[in-house]
């Protein structure tokens, strides 16, 4: 899938100008203030209503809030509605609810559940079966594991993999931390300022980064020695 141009204005000027494709998965990195935000809502059709977009793309379904694109947000302790029982905030029937359990490895005890009852693992794999519901052809994911600890951080990660895999969706993951991005992206484009540093399959840029702003995500990745695989 090819976004040839995704441009974001406002008024007469252009705060996003990028184009990218997605084969499988791929990581759009940037540090603060790179576009990475604005990016996401322009593709779920949230951006602020003085903004304009402009997207094209051969994308086989519709793009700017689409019924085939799913969204998996930062904070899963923000996402859910503390006040409503788990299986009440789906919107399919509780057969699908139990099969998009399984599929999380979650016990189906917890849809009874309220959401501060879960920890951020659980939340987190409660928002990743909701994005599942539709069975999306697209997945943003806006940093979804930066809220949790390093070891949850790794088991989240790992299950989007697998569940890629299964379910062949595509995915825009969003982040500025290289560690995440290398687990489960192929390919990656590097932003800035909006504009596009550069792009390329993971282990090509990983091994040789052609600008001086990728380095210092790489080298920001190795600062982190938390959350080395
Ligand atoms: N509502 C807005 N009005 C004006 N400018 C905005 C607005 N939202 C974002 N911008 C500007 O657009 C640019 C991109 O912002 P964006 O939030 O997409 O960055 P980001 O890469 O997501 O940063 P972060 O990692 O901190 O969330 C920045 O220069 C920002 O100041």
């Amino acid at each position: 899938m090819k976004i040839s141009k995704l441009q974001i204005s406002l008024k007469e000027k252009i705060l996003v100008d990028i184009n990218f494709s997605i084969s499988s998965s791929l990581a759009l990195v940037g540090q603060s203030g790179s576009g990475k935000s604005l990016t996401l809502k322009a593709l779920l059709g949230m951006l602020p209503s003085s903004m304009e977009s402009i997207i094209e793309s051969d994308a086989a379904f519709e793009l700017k809030g689409g019924r085939d694109i799913s969204f998996v947000p930062q904070n899963p302790f923000t996402a859910l509605s503390p006040l409503t029982k788990i299986k009440k905030q789906f919107f399919v029937d509780d057969g699908r609810i139990k099969e998009l359990f399984s599929q999380v490895d979650l016990d189906e005890s917890l849809l009874e559940r309220f959401a501060p009852e879960l920890s951020g693992g659980q939340l987190q794999r409660v928002v990743i079966a909701m994005a599942l519901e539709r069975e999306p052809k697209l997945i943003l994911l806006d940093e979804p594991t930066t809220a949790l600890d390093p070891k949850t951080r790794v088991l989240i990660l790992d299950l989007l993999r697998d569940l890629q895999k299964e379910h062949g969706f595509k995915m825009l993951f969003v982040t500025h931390d290289m560690n995440s991005a290398k687990v489960i992206c192929d390919e990656i484009c590097v932003i800035k300022d909006g504009r596009v540093v550069e792009s390329s399959d993971m282990k090509t840029l990983l091994a040789s980064p052609q600008q001086k702003y990728t380095k210092t995500l790489i080298d920001a990745n190795f600062a982190n020695r938390d959350f080395r695989r």
